[in-house]
């Protein structure tokens, strides 16, 4: 057996202890929910899907295929958190393309504090969008107001680091098909 490196070795004692706060069956209900509401409110507008890399492609690539009406889908990547556990500045790695006179539907991992979601709308929006719509699969409670909230949310998760379902943890954990909770420090 080849020997387990060290990186292995804190992924698993990371998720070890950590608490799970939505099984992968209450993703996966969440999902159908959300498809059912944005296929109401926008499945005749022929959007534009923008994905929010990198921590949106679980929840993009689950939701796309529940989406059954005409859409267009690309890209964006801003981050303002990188590999930390707190918001920095904004980097645009990939700005919105070709959103002018289009109604848009961004979709994210996680609606934070808002910062993020509010500087795309504003962009797109800027960008001369007919529409923008955002969903986010996790919306985090916090004890104040957010710079934006989002118009389809999938699942509550409390005011802790979350991870999985596309969000990480230190760069890992992604691939997780339910929500946990960082373990908070003694
Ligand atoms: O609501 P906010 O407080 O602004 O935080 C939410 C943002 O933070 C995360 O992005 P991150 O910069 O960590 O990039 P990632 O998608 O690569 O994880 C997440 O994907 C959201 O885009
Ligand atoms: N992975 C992850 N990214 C975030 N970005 C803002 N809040 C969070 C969080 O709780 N988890």
């Amino acid at each position: 057996m080849t020997k387990k490196s060290s990186c292995y070795l804190d992924a698993m004692a990371m998720l070890e202890a950590a608490d799970e706060i939505h099984s992968p069956q209450v993703c996966e209900q969440a999902l159908q929910h959300m498809a059912q509401d944005i296929t109401r409110d926008l499945g005749e507008t022929y959007p534009l899907v923008l994905a929010v890399m990198g921590g949106a492609v679980v929840f993009t690539g689950k939701l796309l295929p529940l989406l059954k009406f005409p859409l267009d889908f690309d890209y964006i990547h801003i981050t303002r958190y990188g590999d930390r556990l707190q918001g920095g500045e904004f980097e645009w790695l990939r700005e919105p393309y070709e959103v002018a006179g289009r109604d848009v539907l961004v979709l994210d991992d996680i609606l934070d504090e808002g910062h993020t979601m509010k500087a795309i709308v504003a962009e797109i929006m800027a960008r001369g969008a007919n529409s923008c719509h955002s969903a986010v699969f996790a919306n985090k409670l916090l004890p104040k107001n957010k710079a934006i909230t989002a118009d389809y949310v999938g699942l509550d998760v409390p005011n802790r680091f979350v991870f999985g379902f596309g969000m990480d943890a230190k760069k890992l954990w992604r691939n997780l098909d339910g929500i946990y909770a960082m373990s908070e420090p003694d």
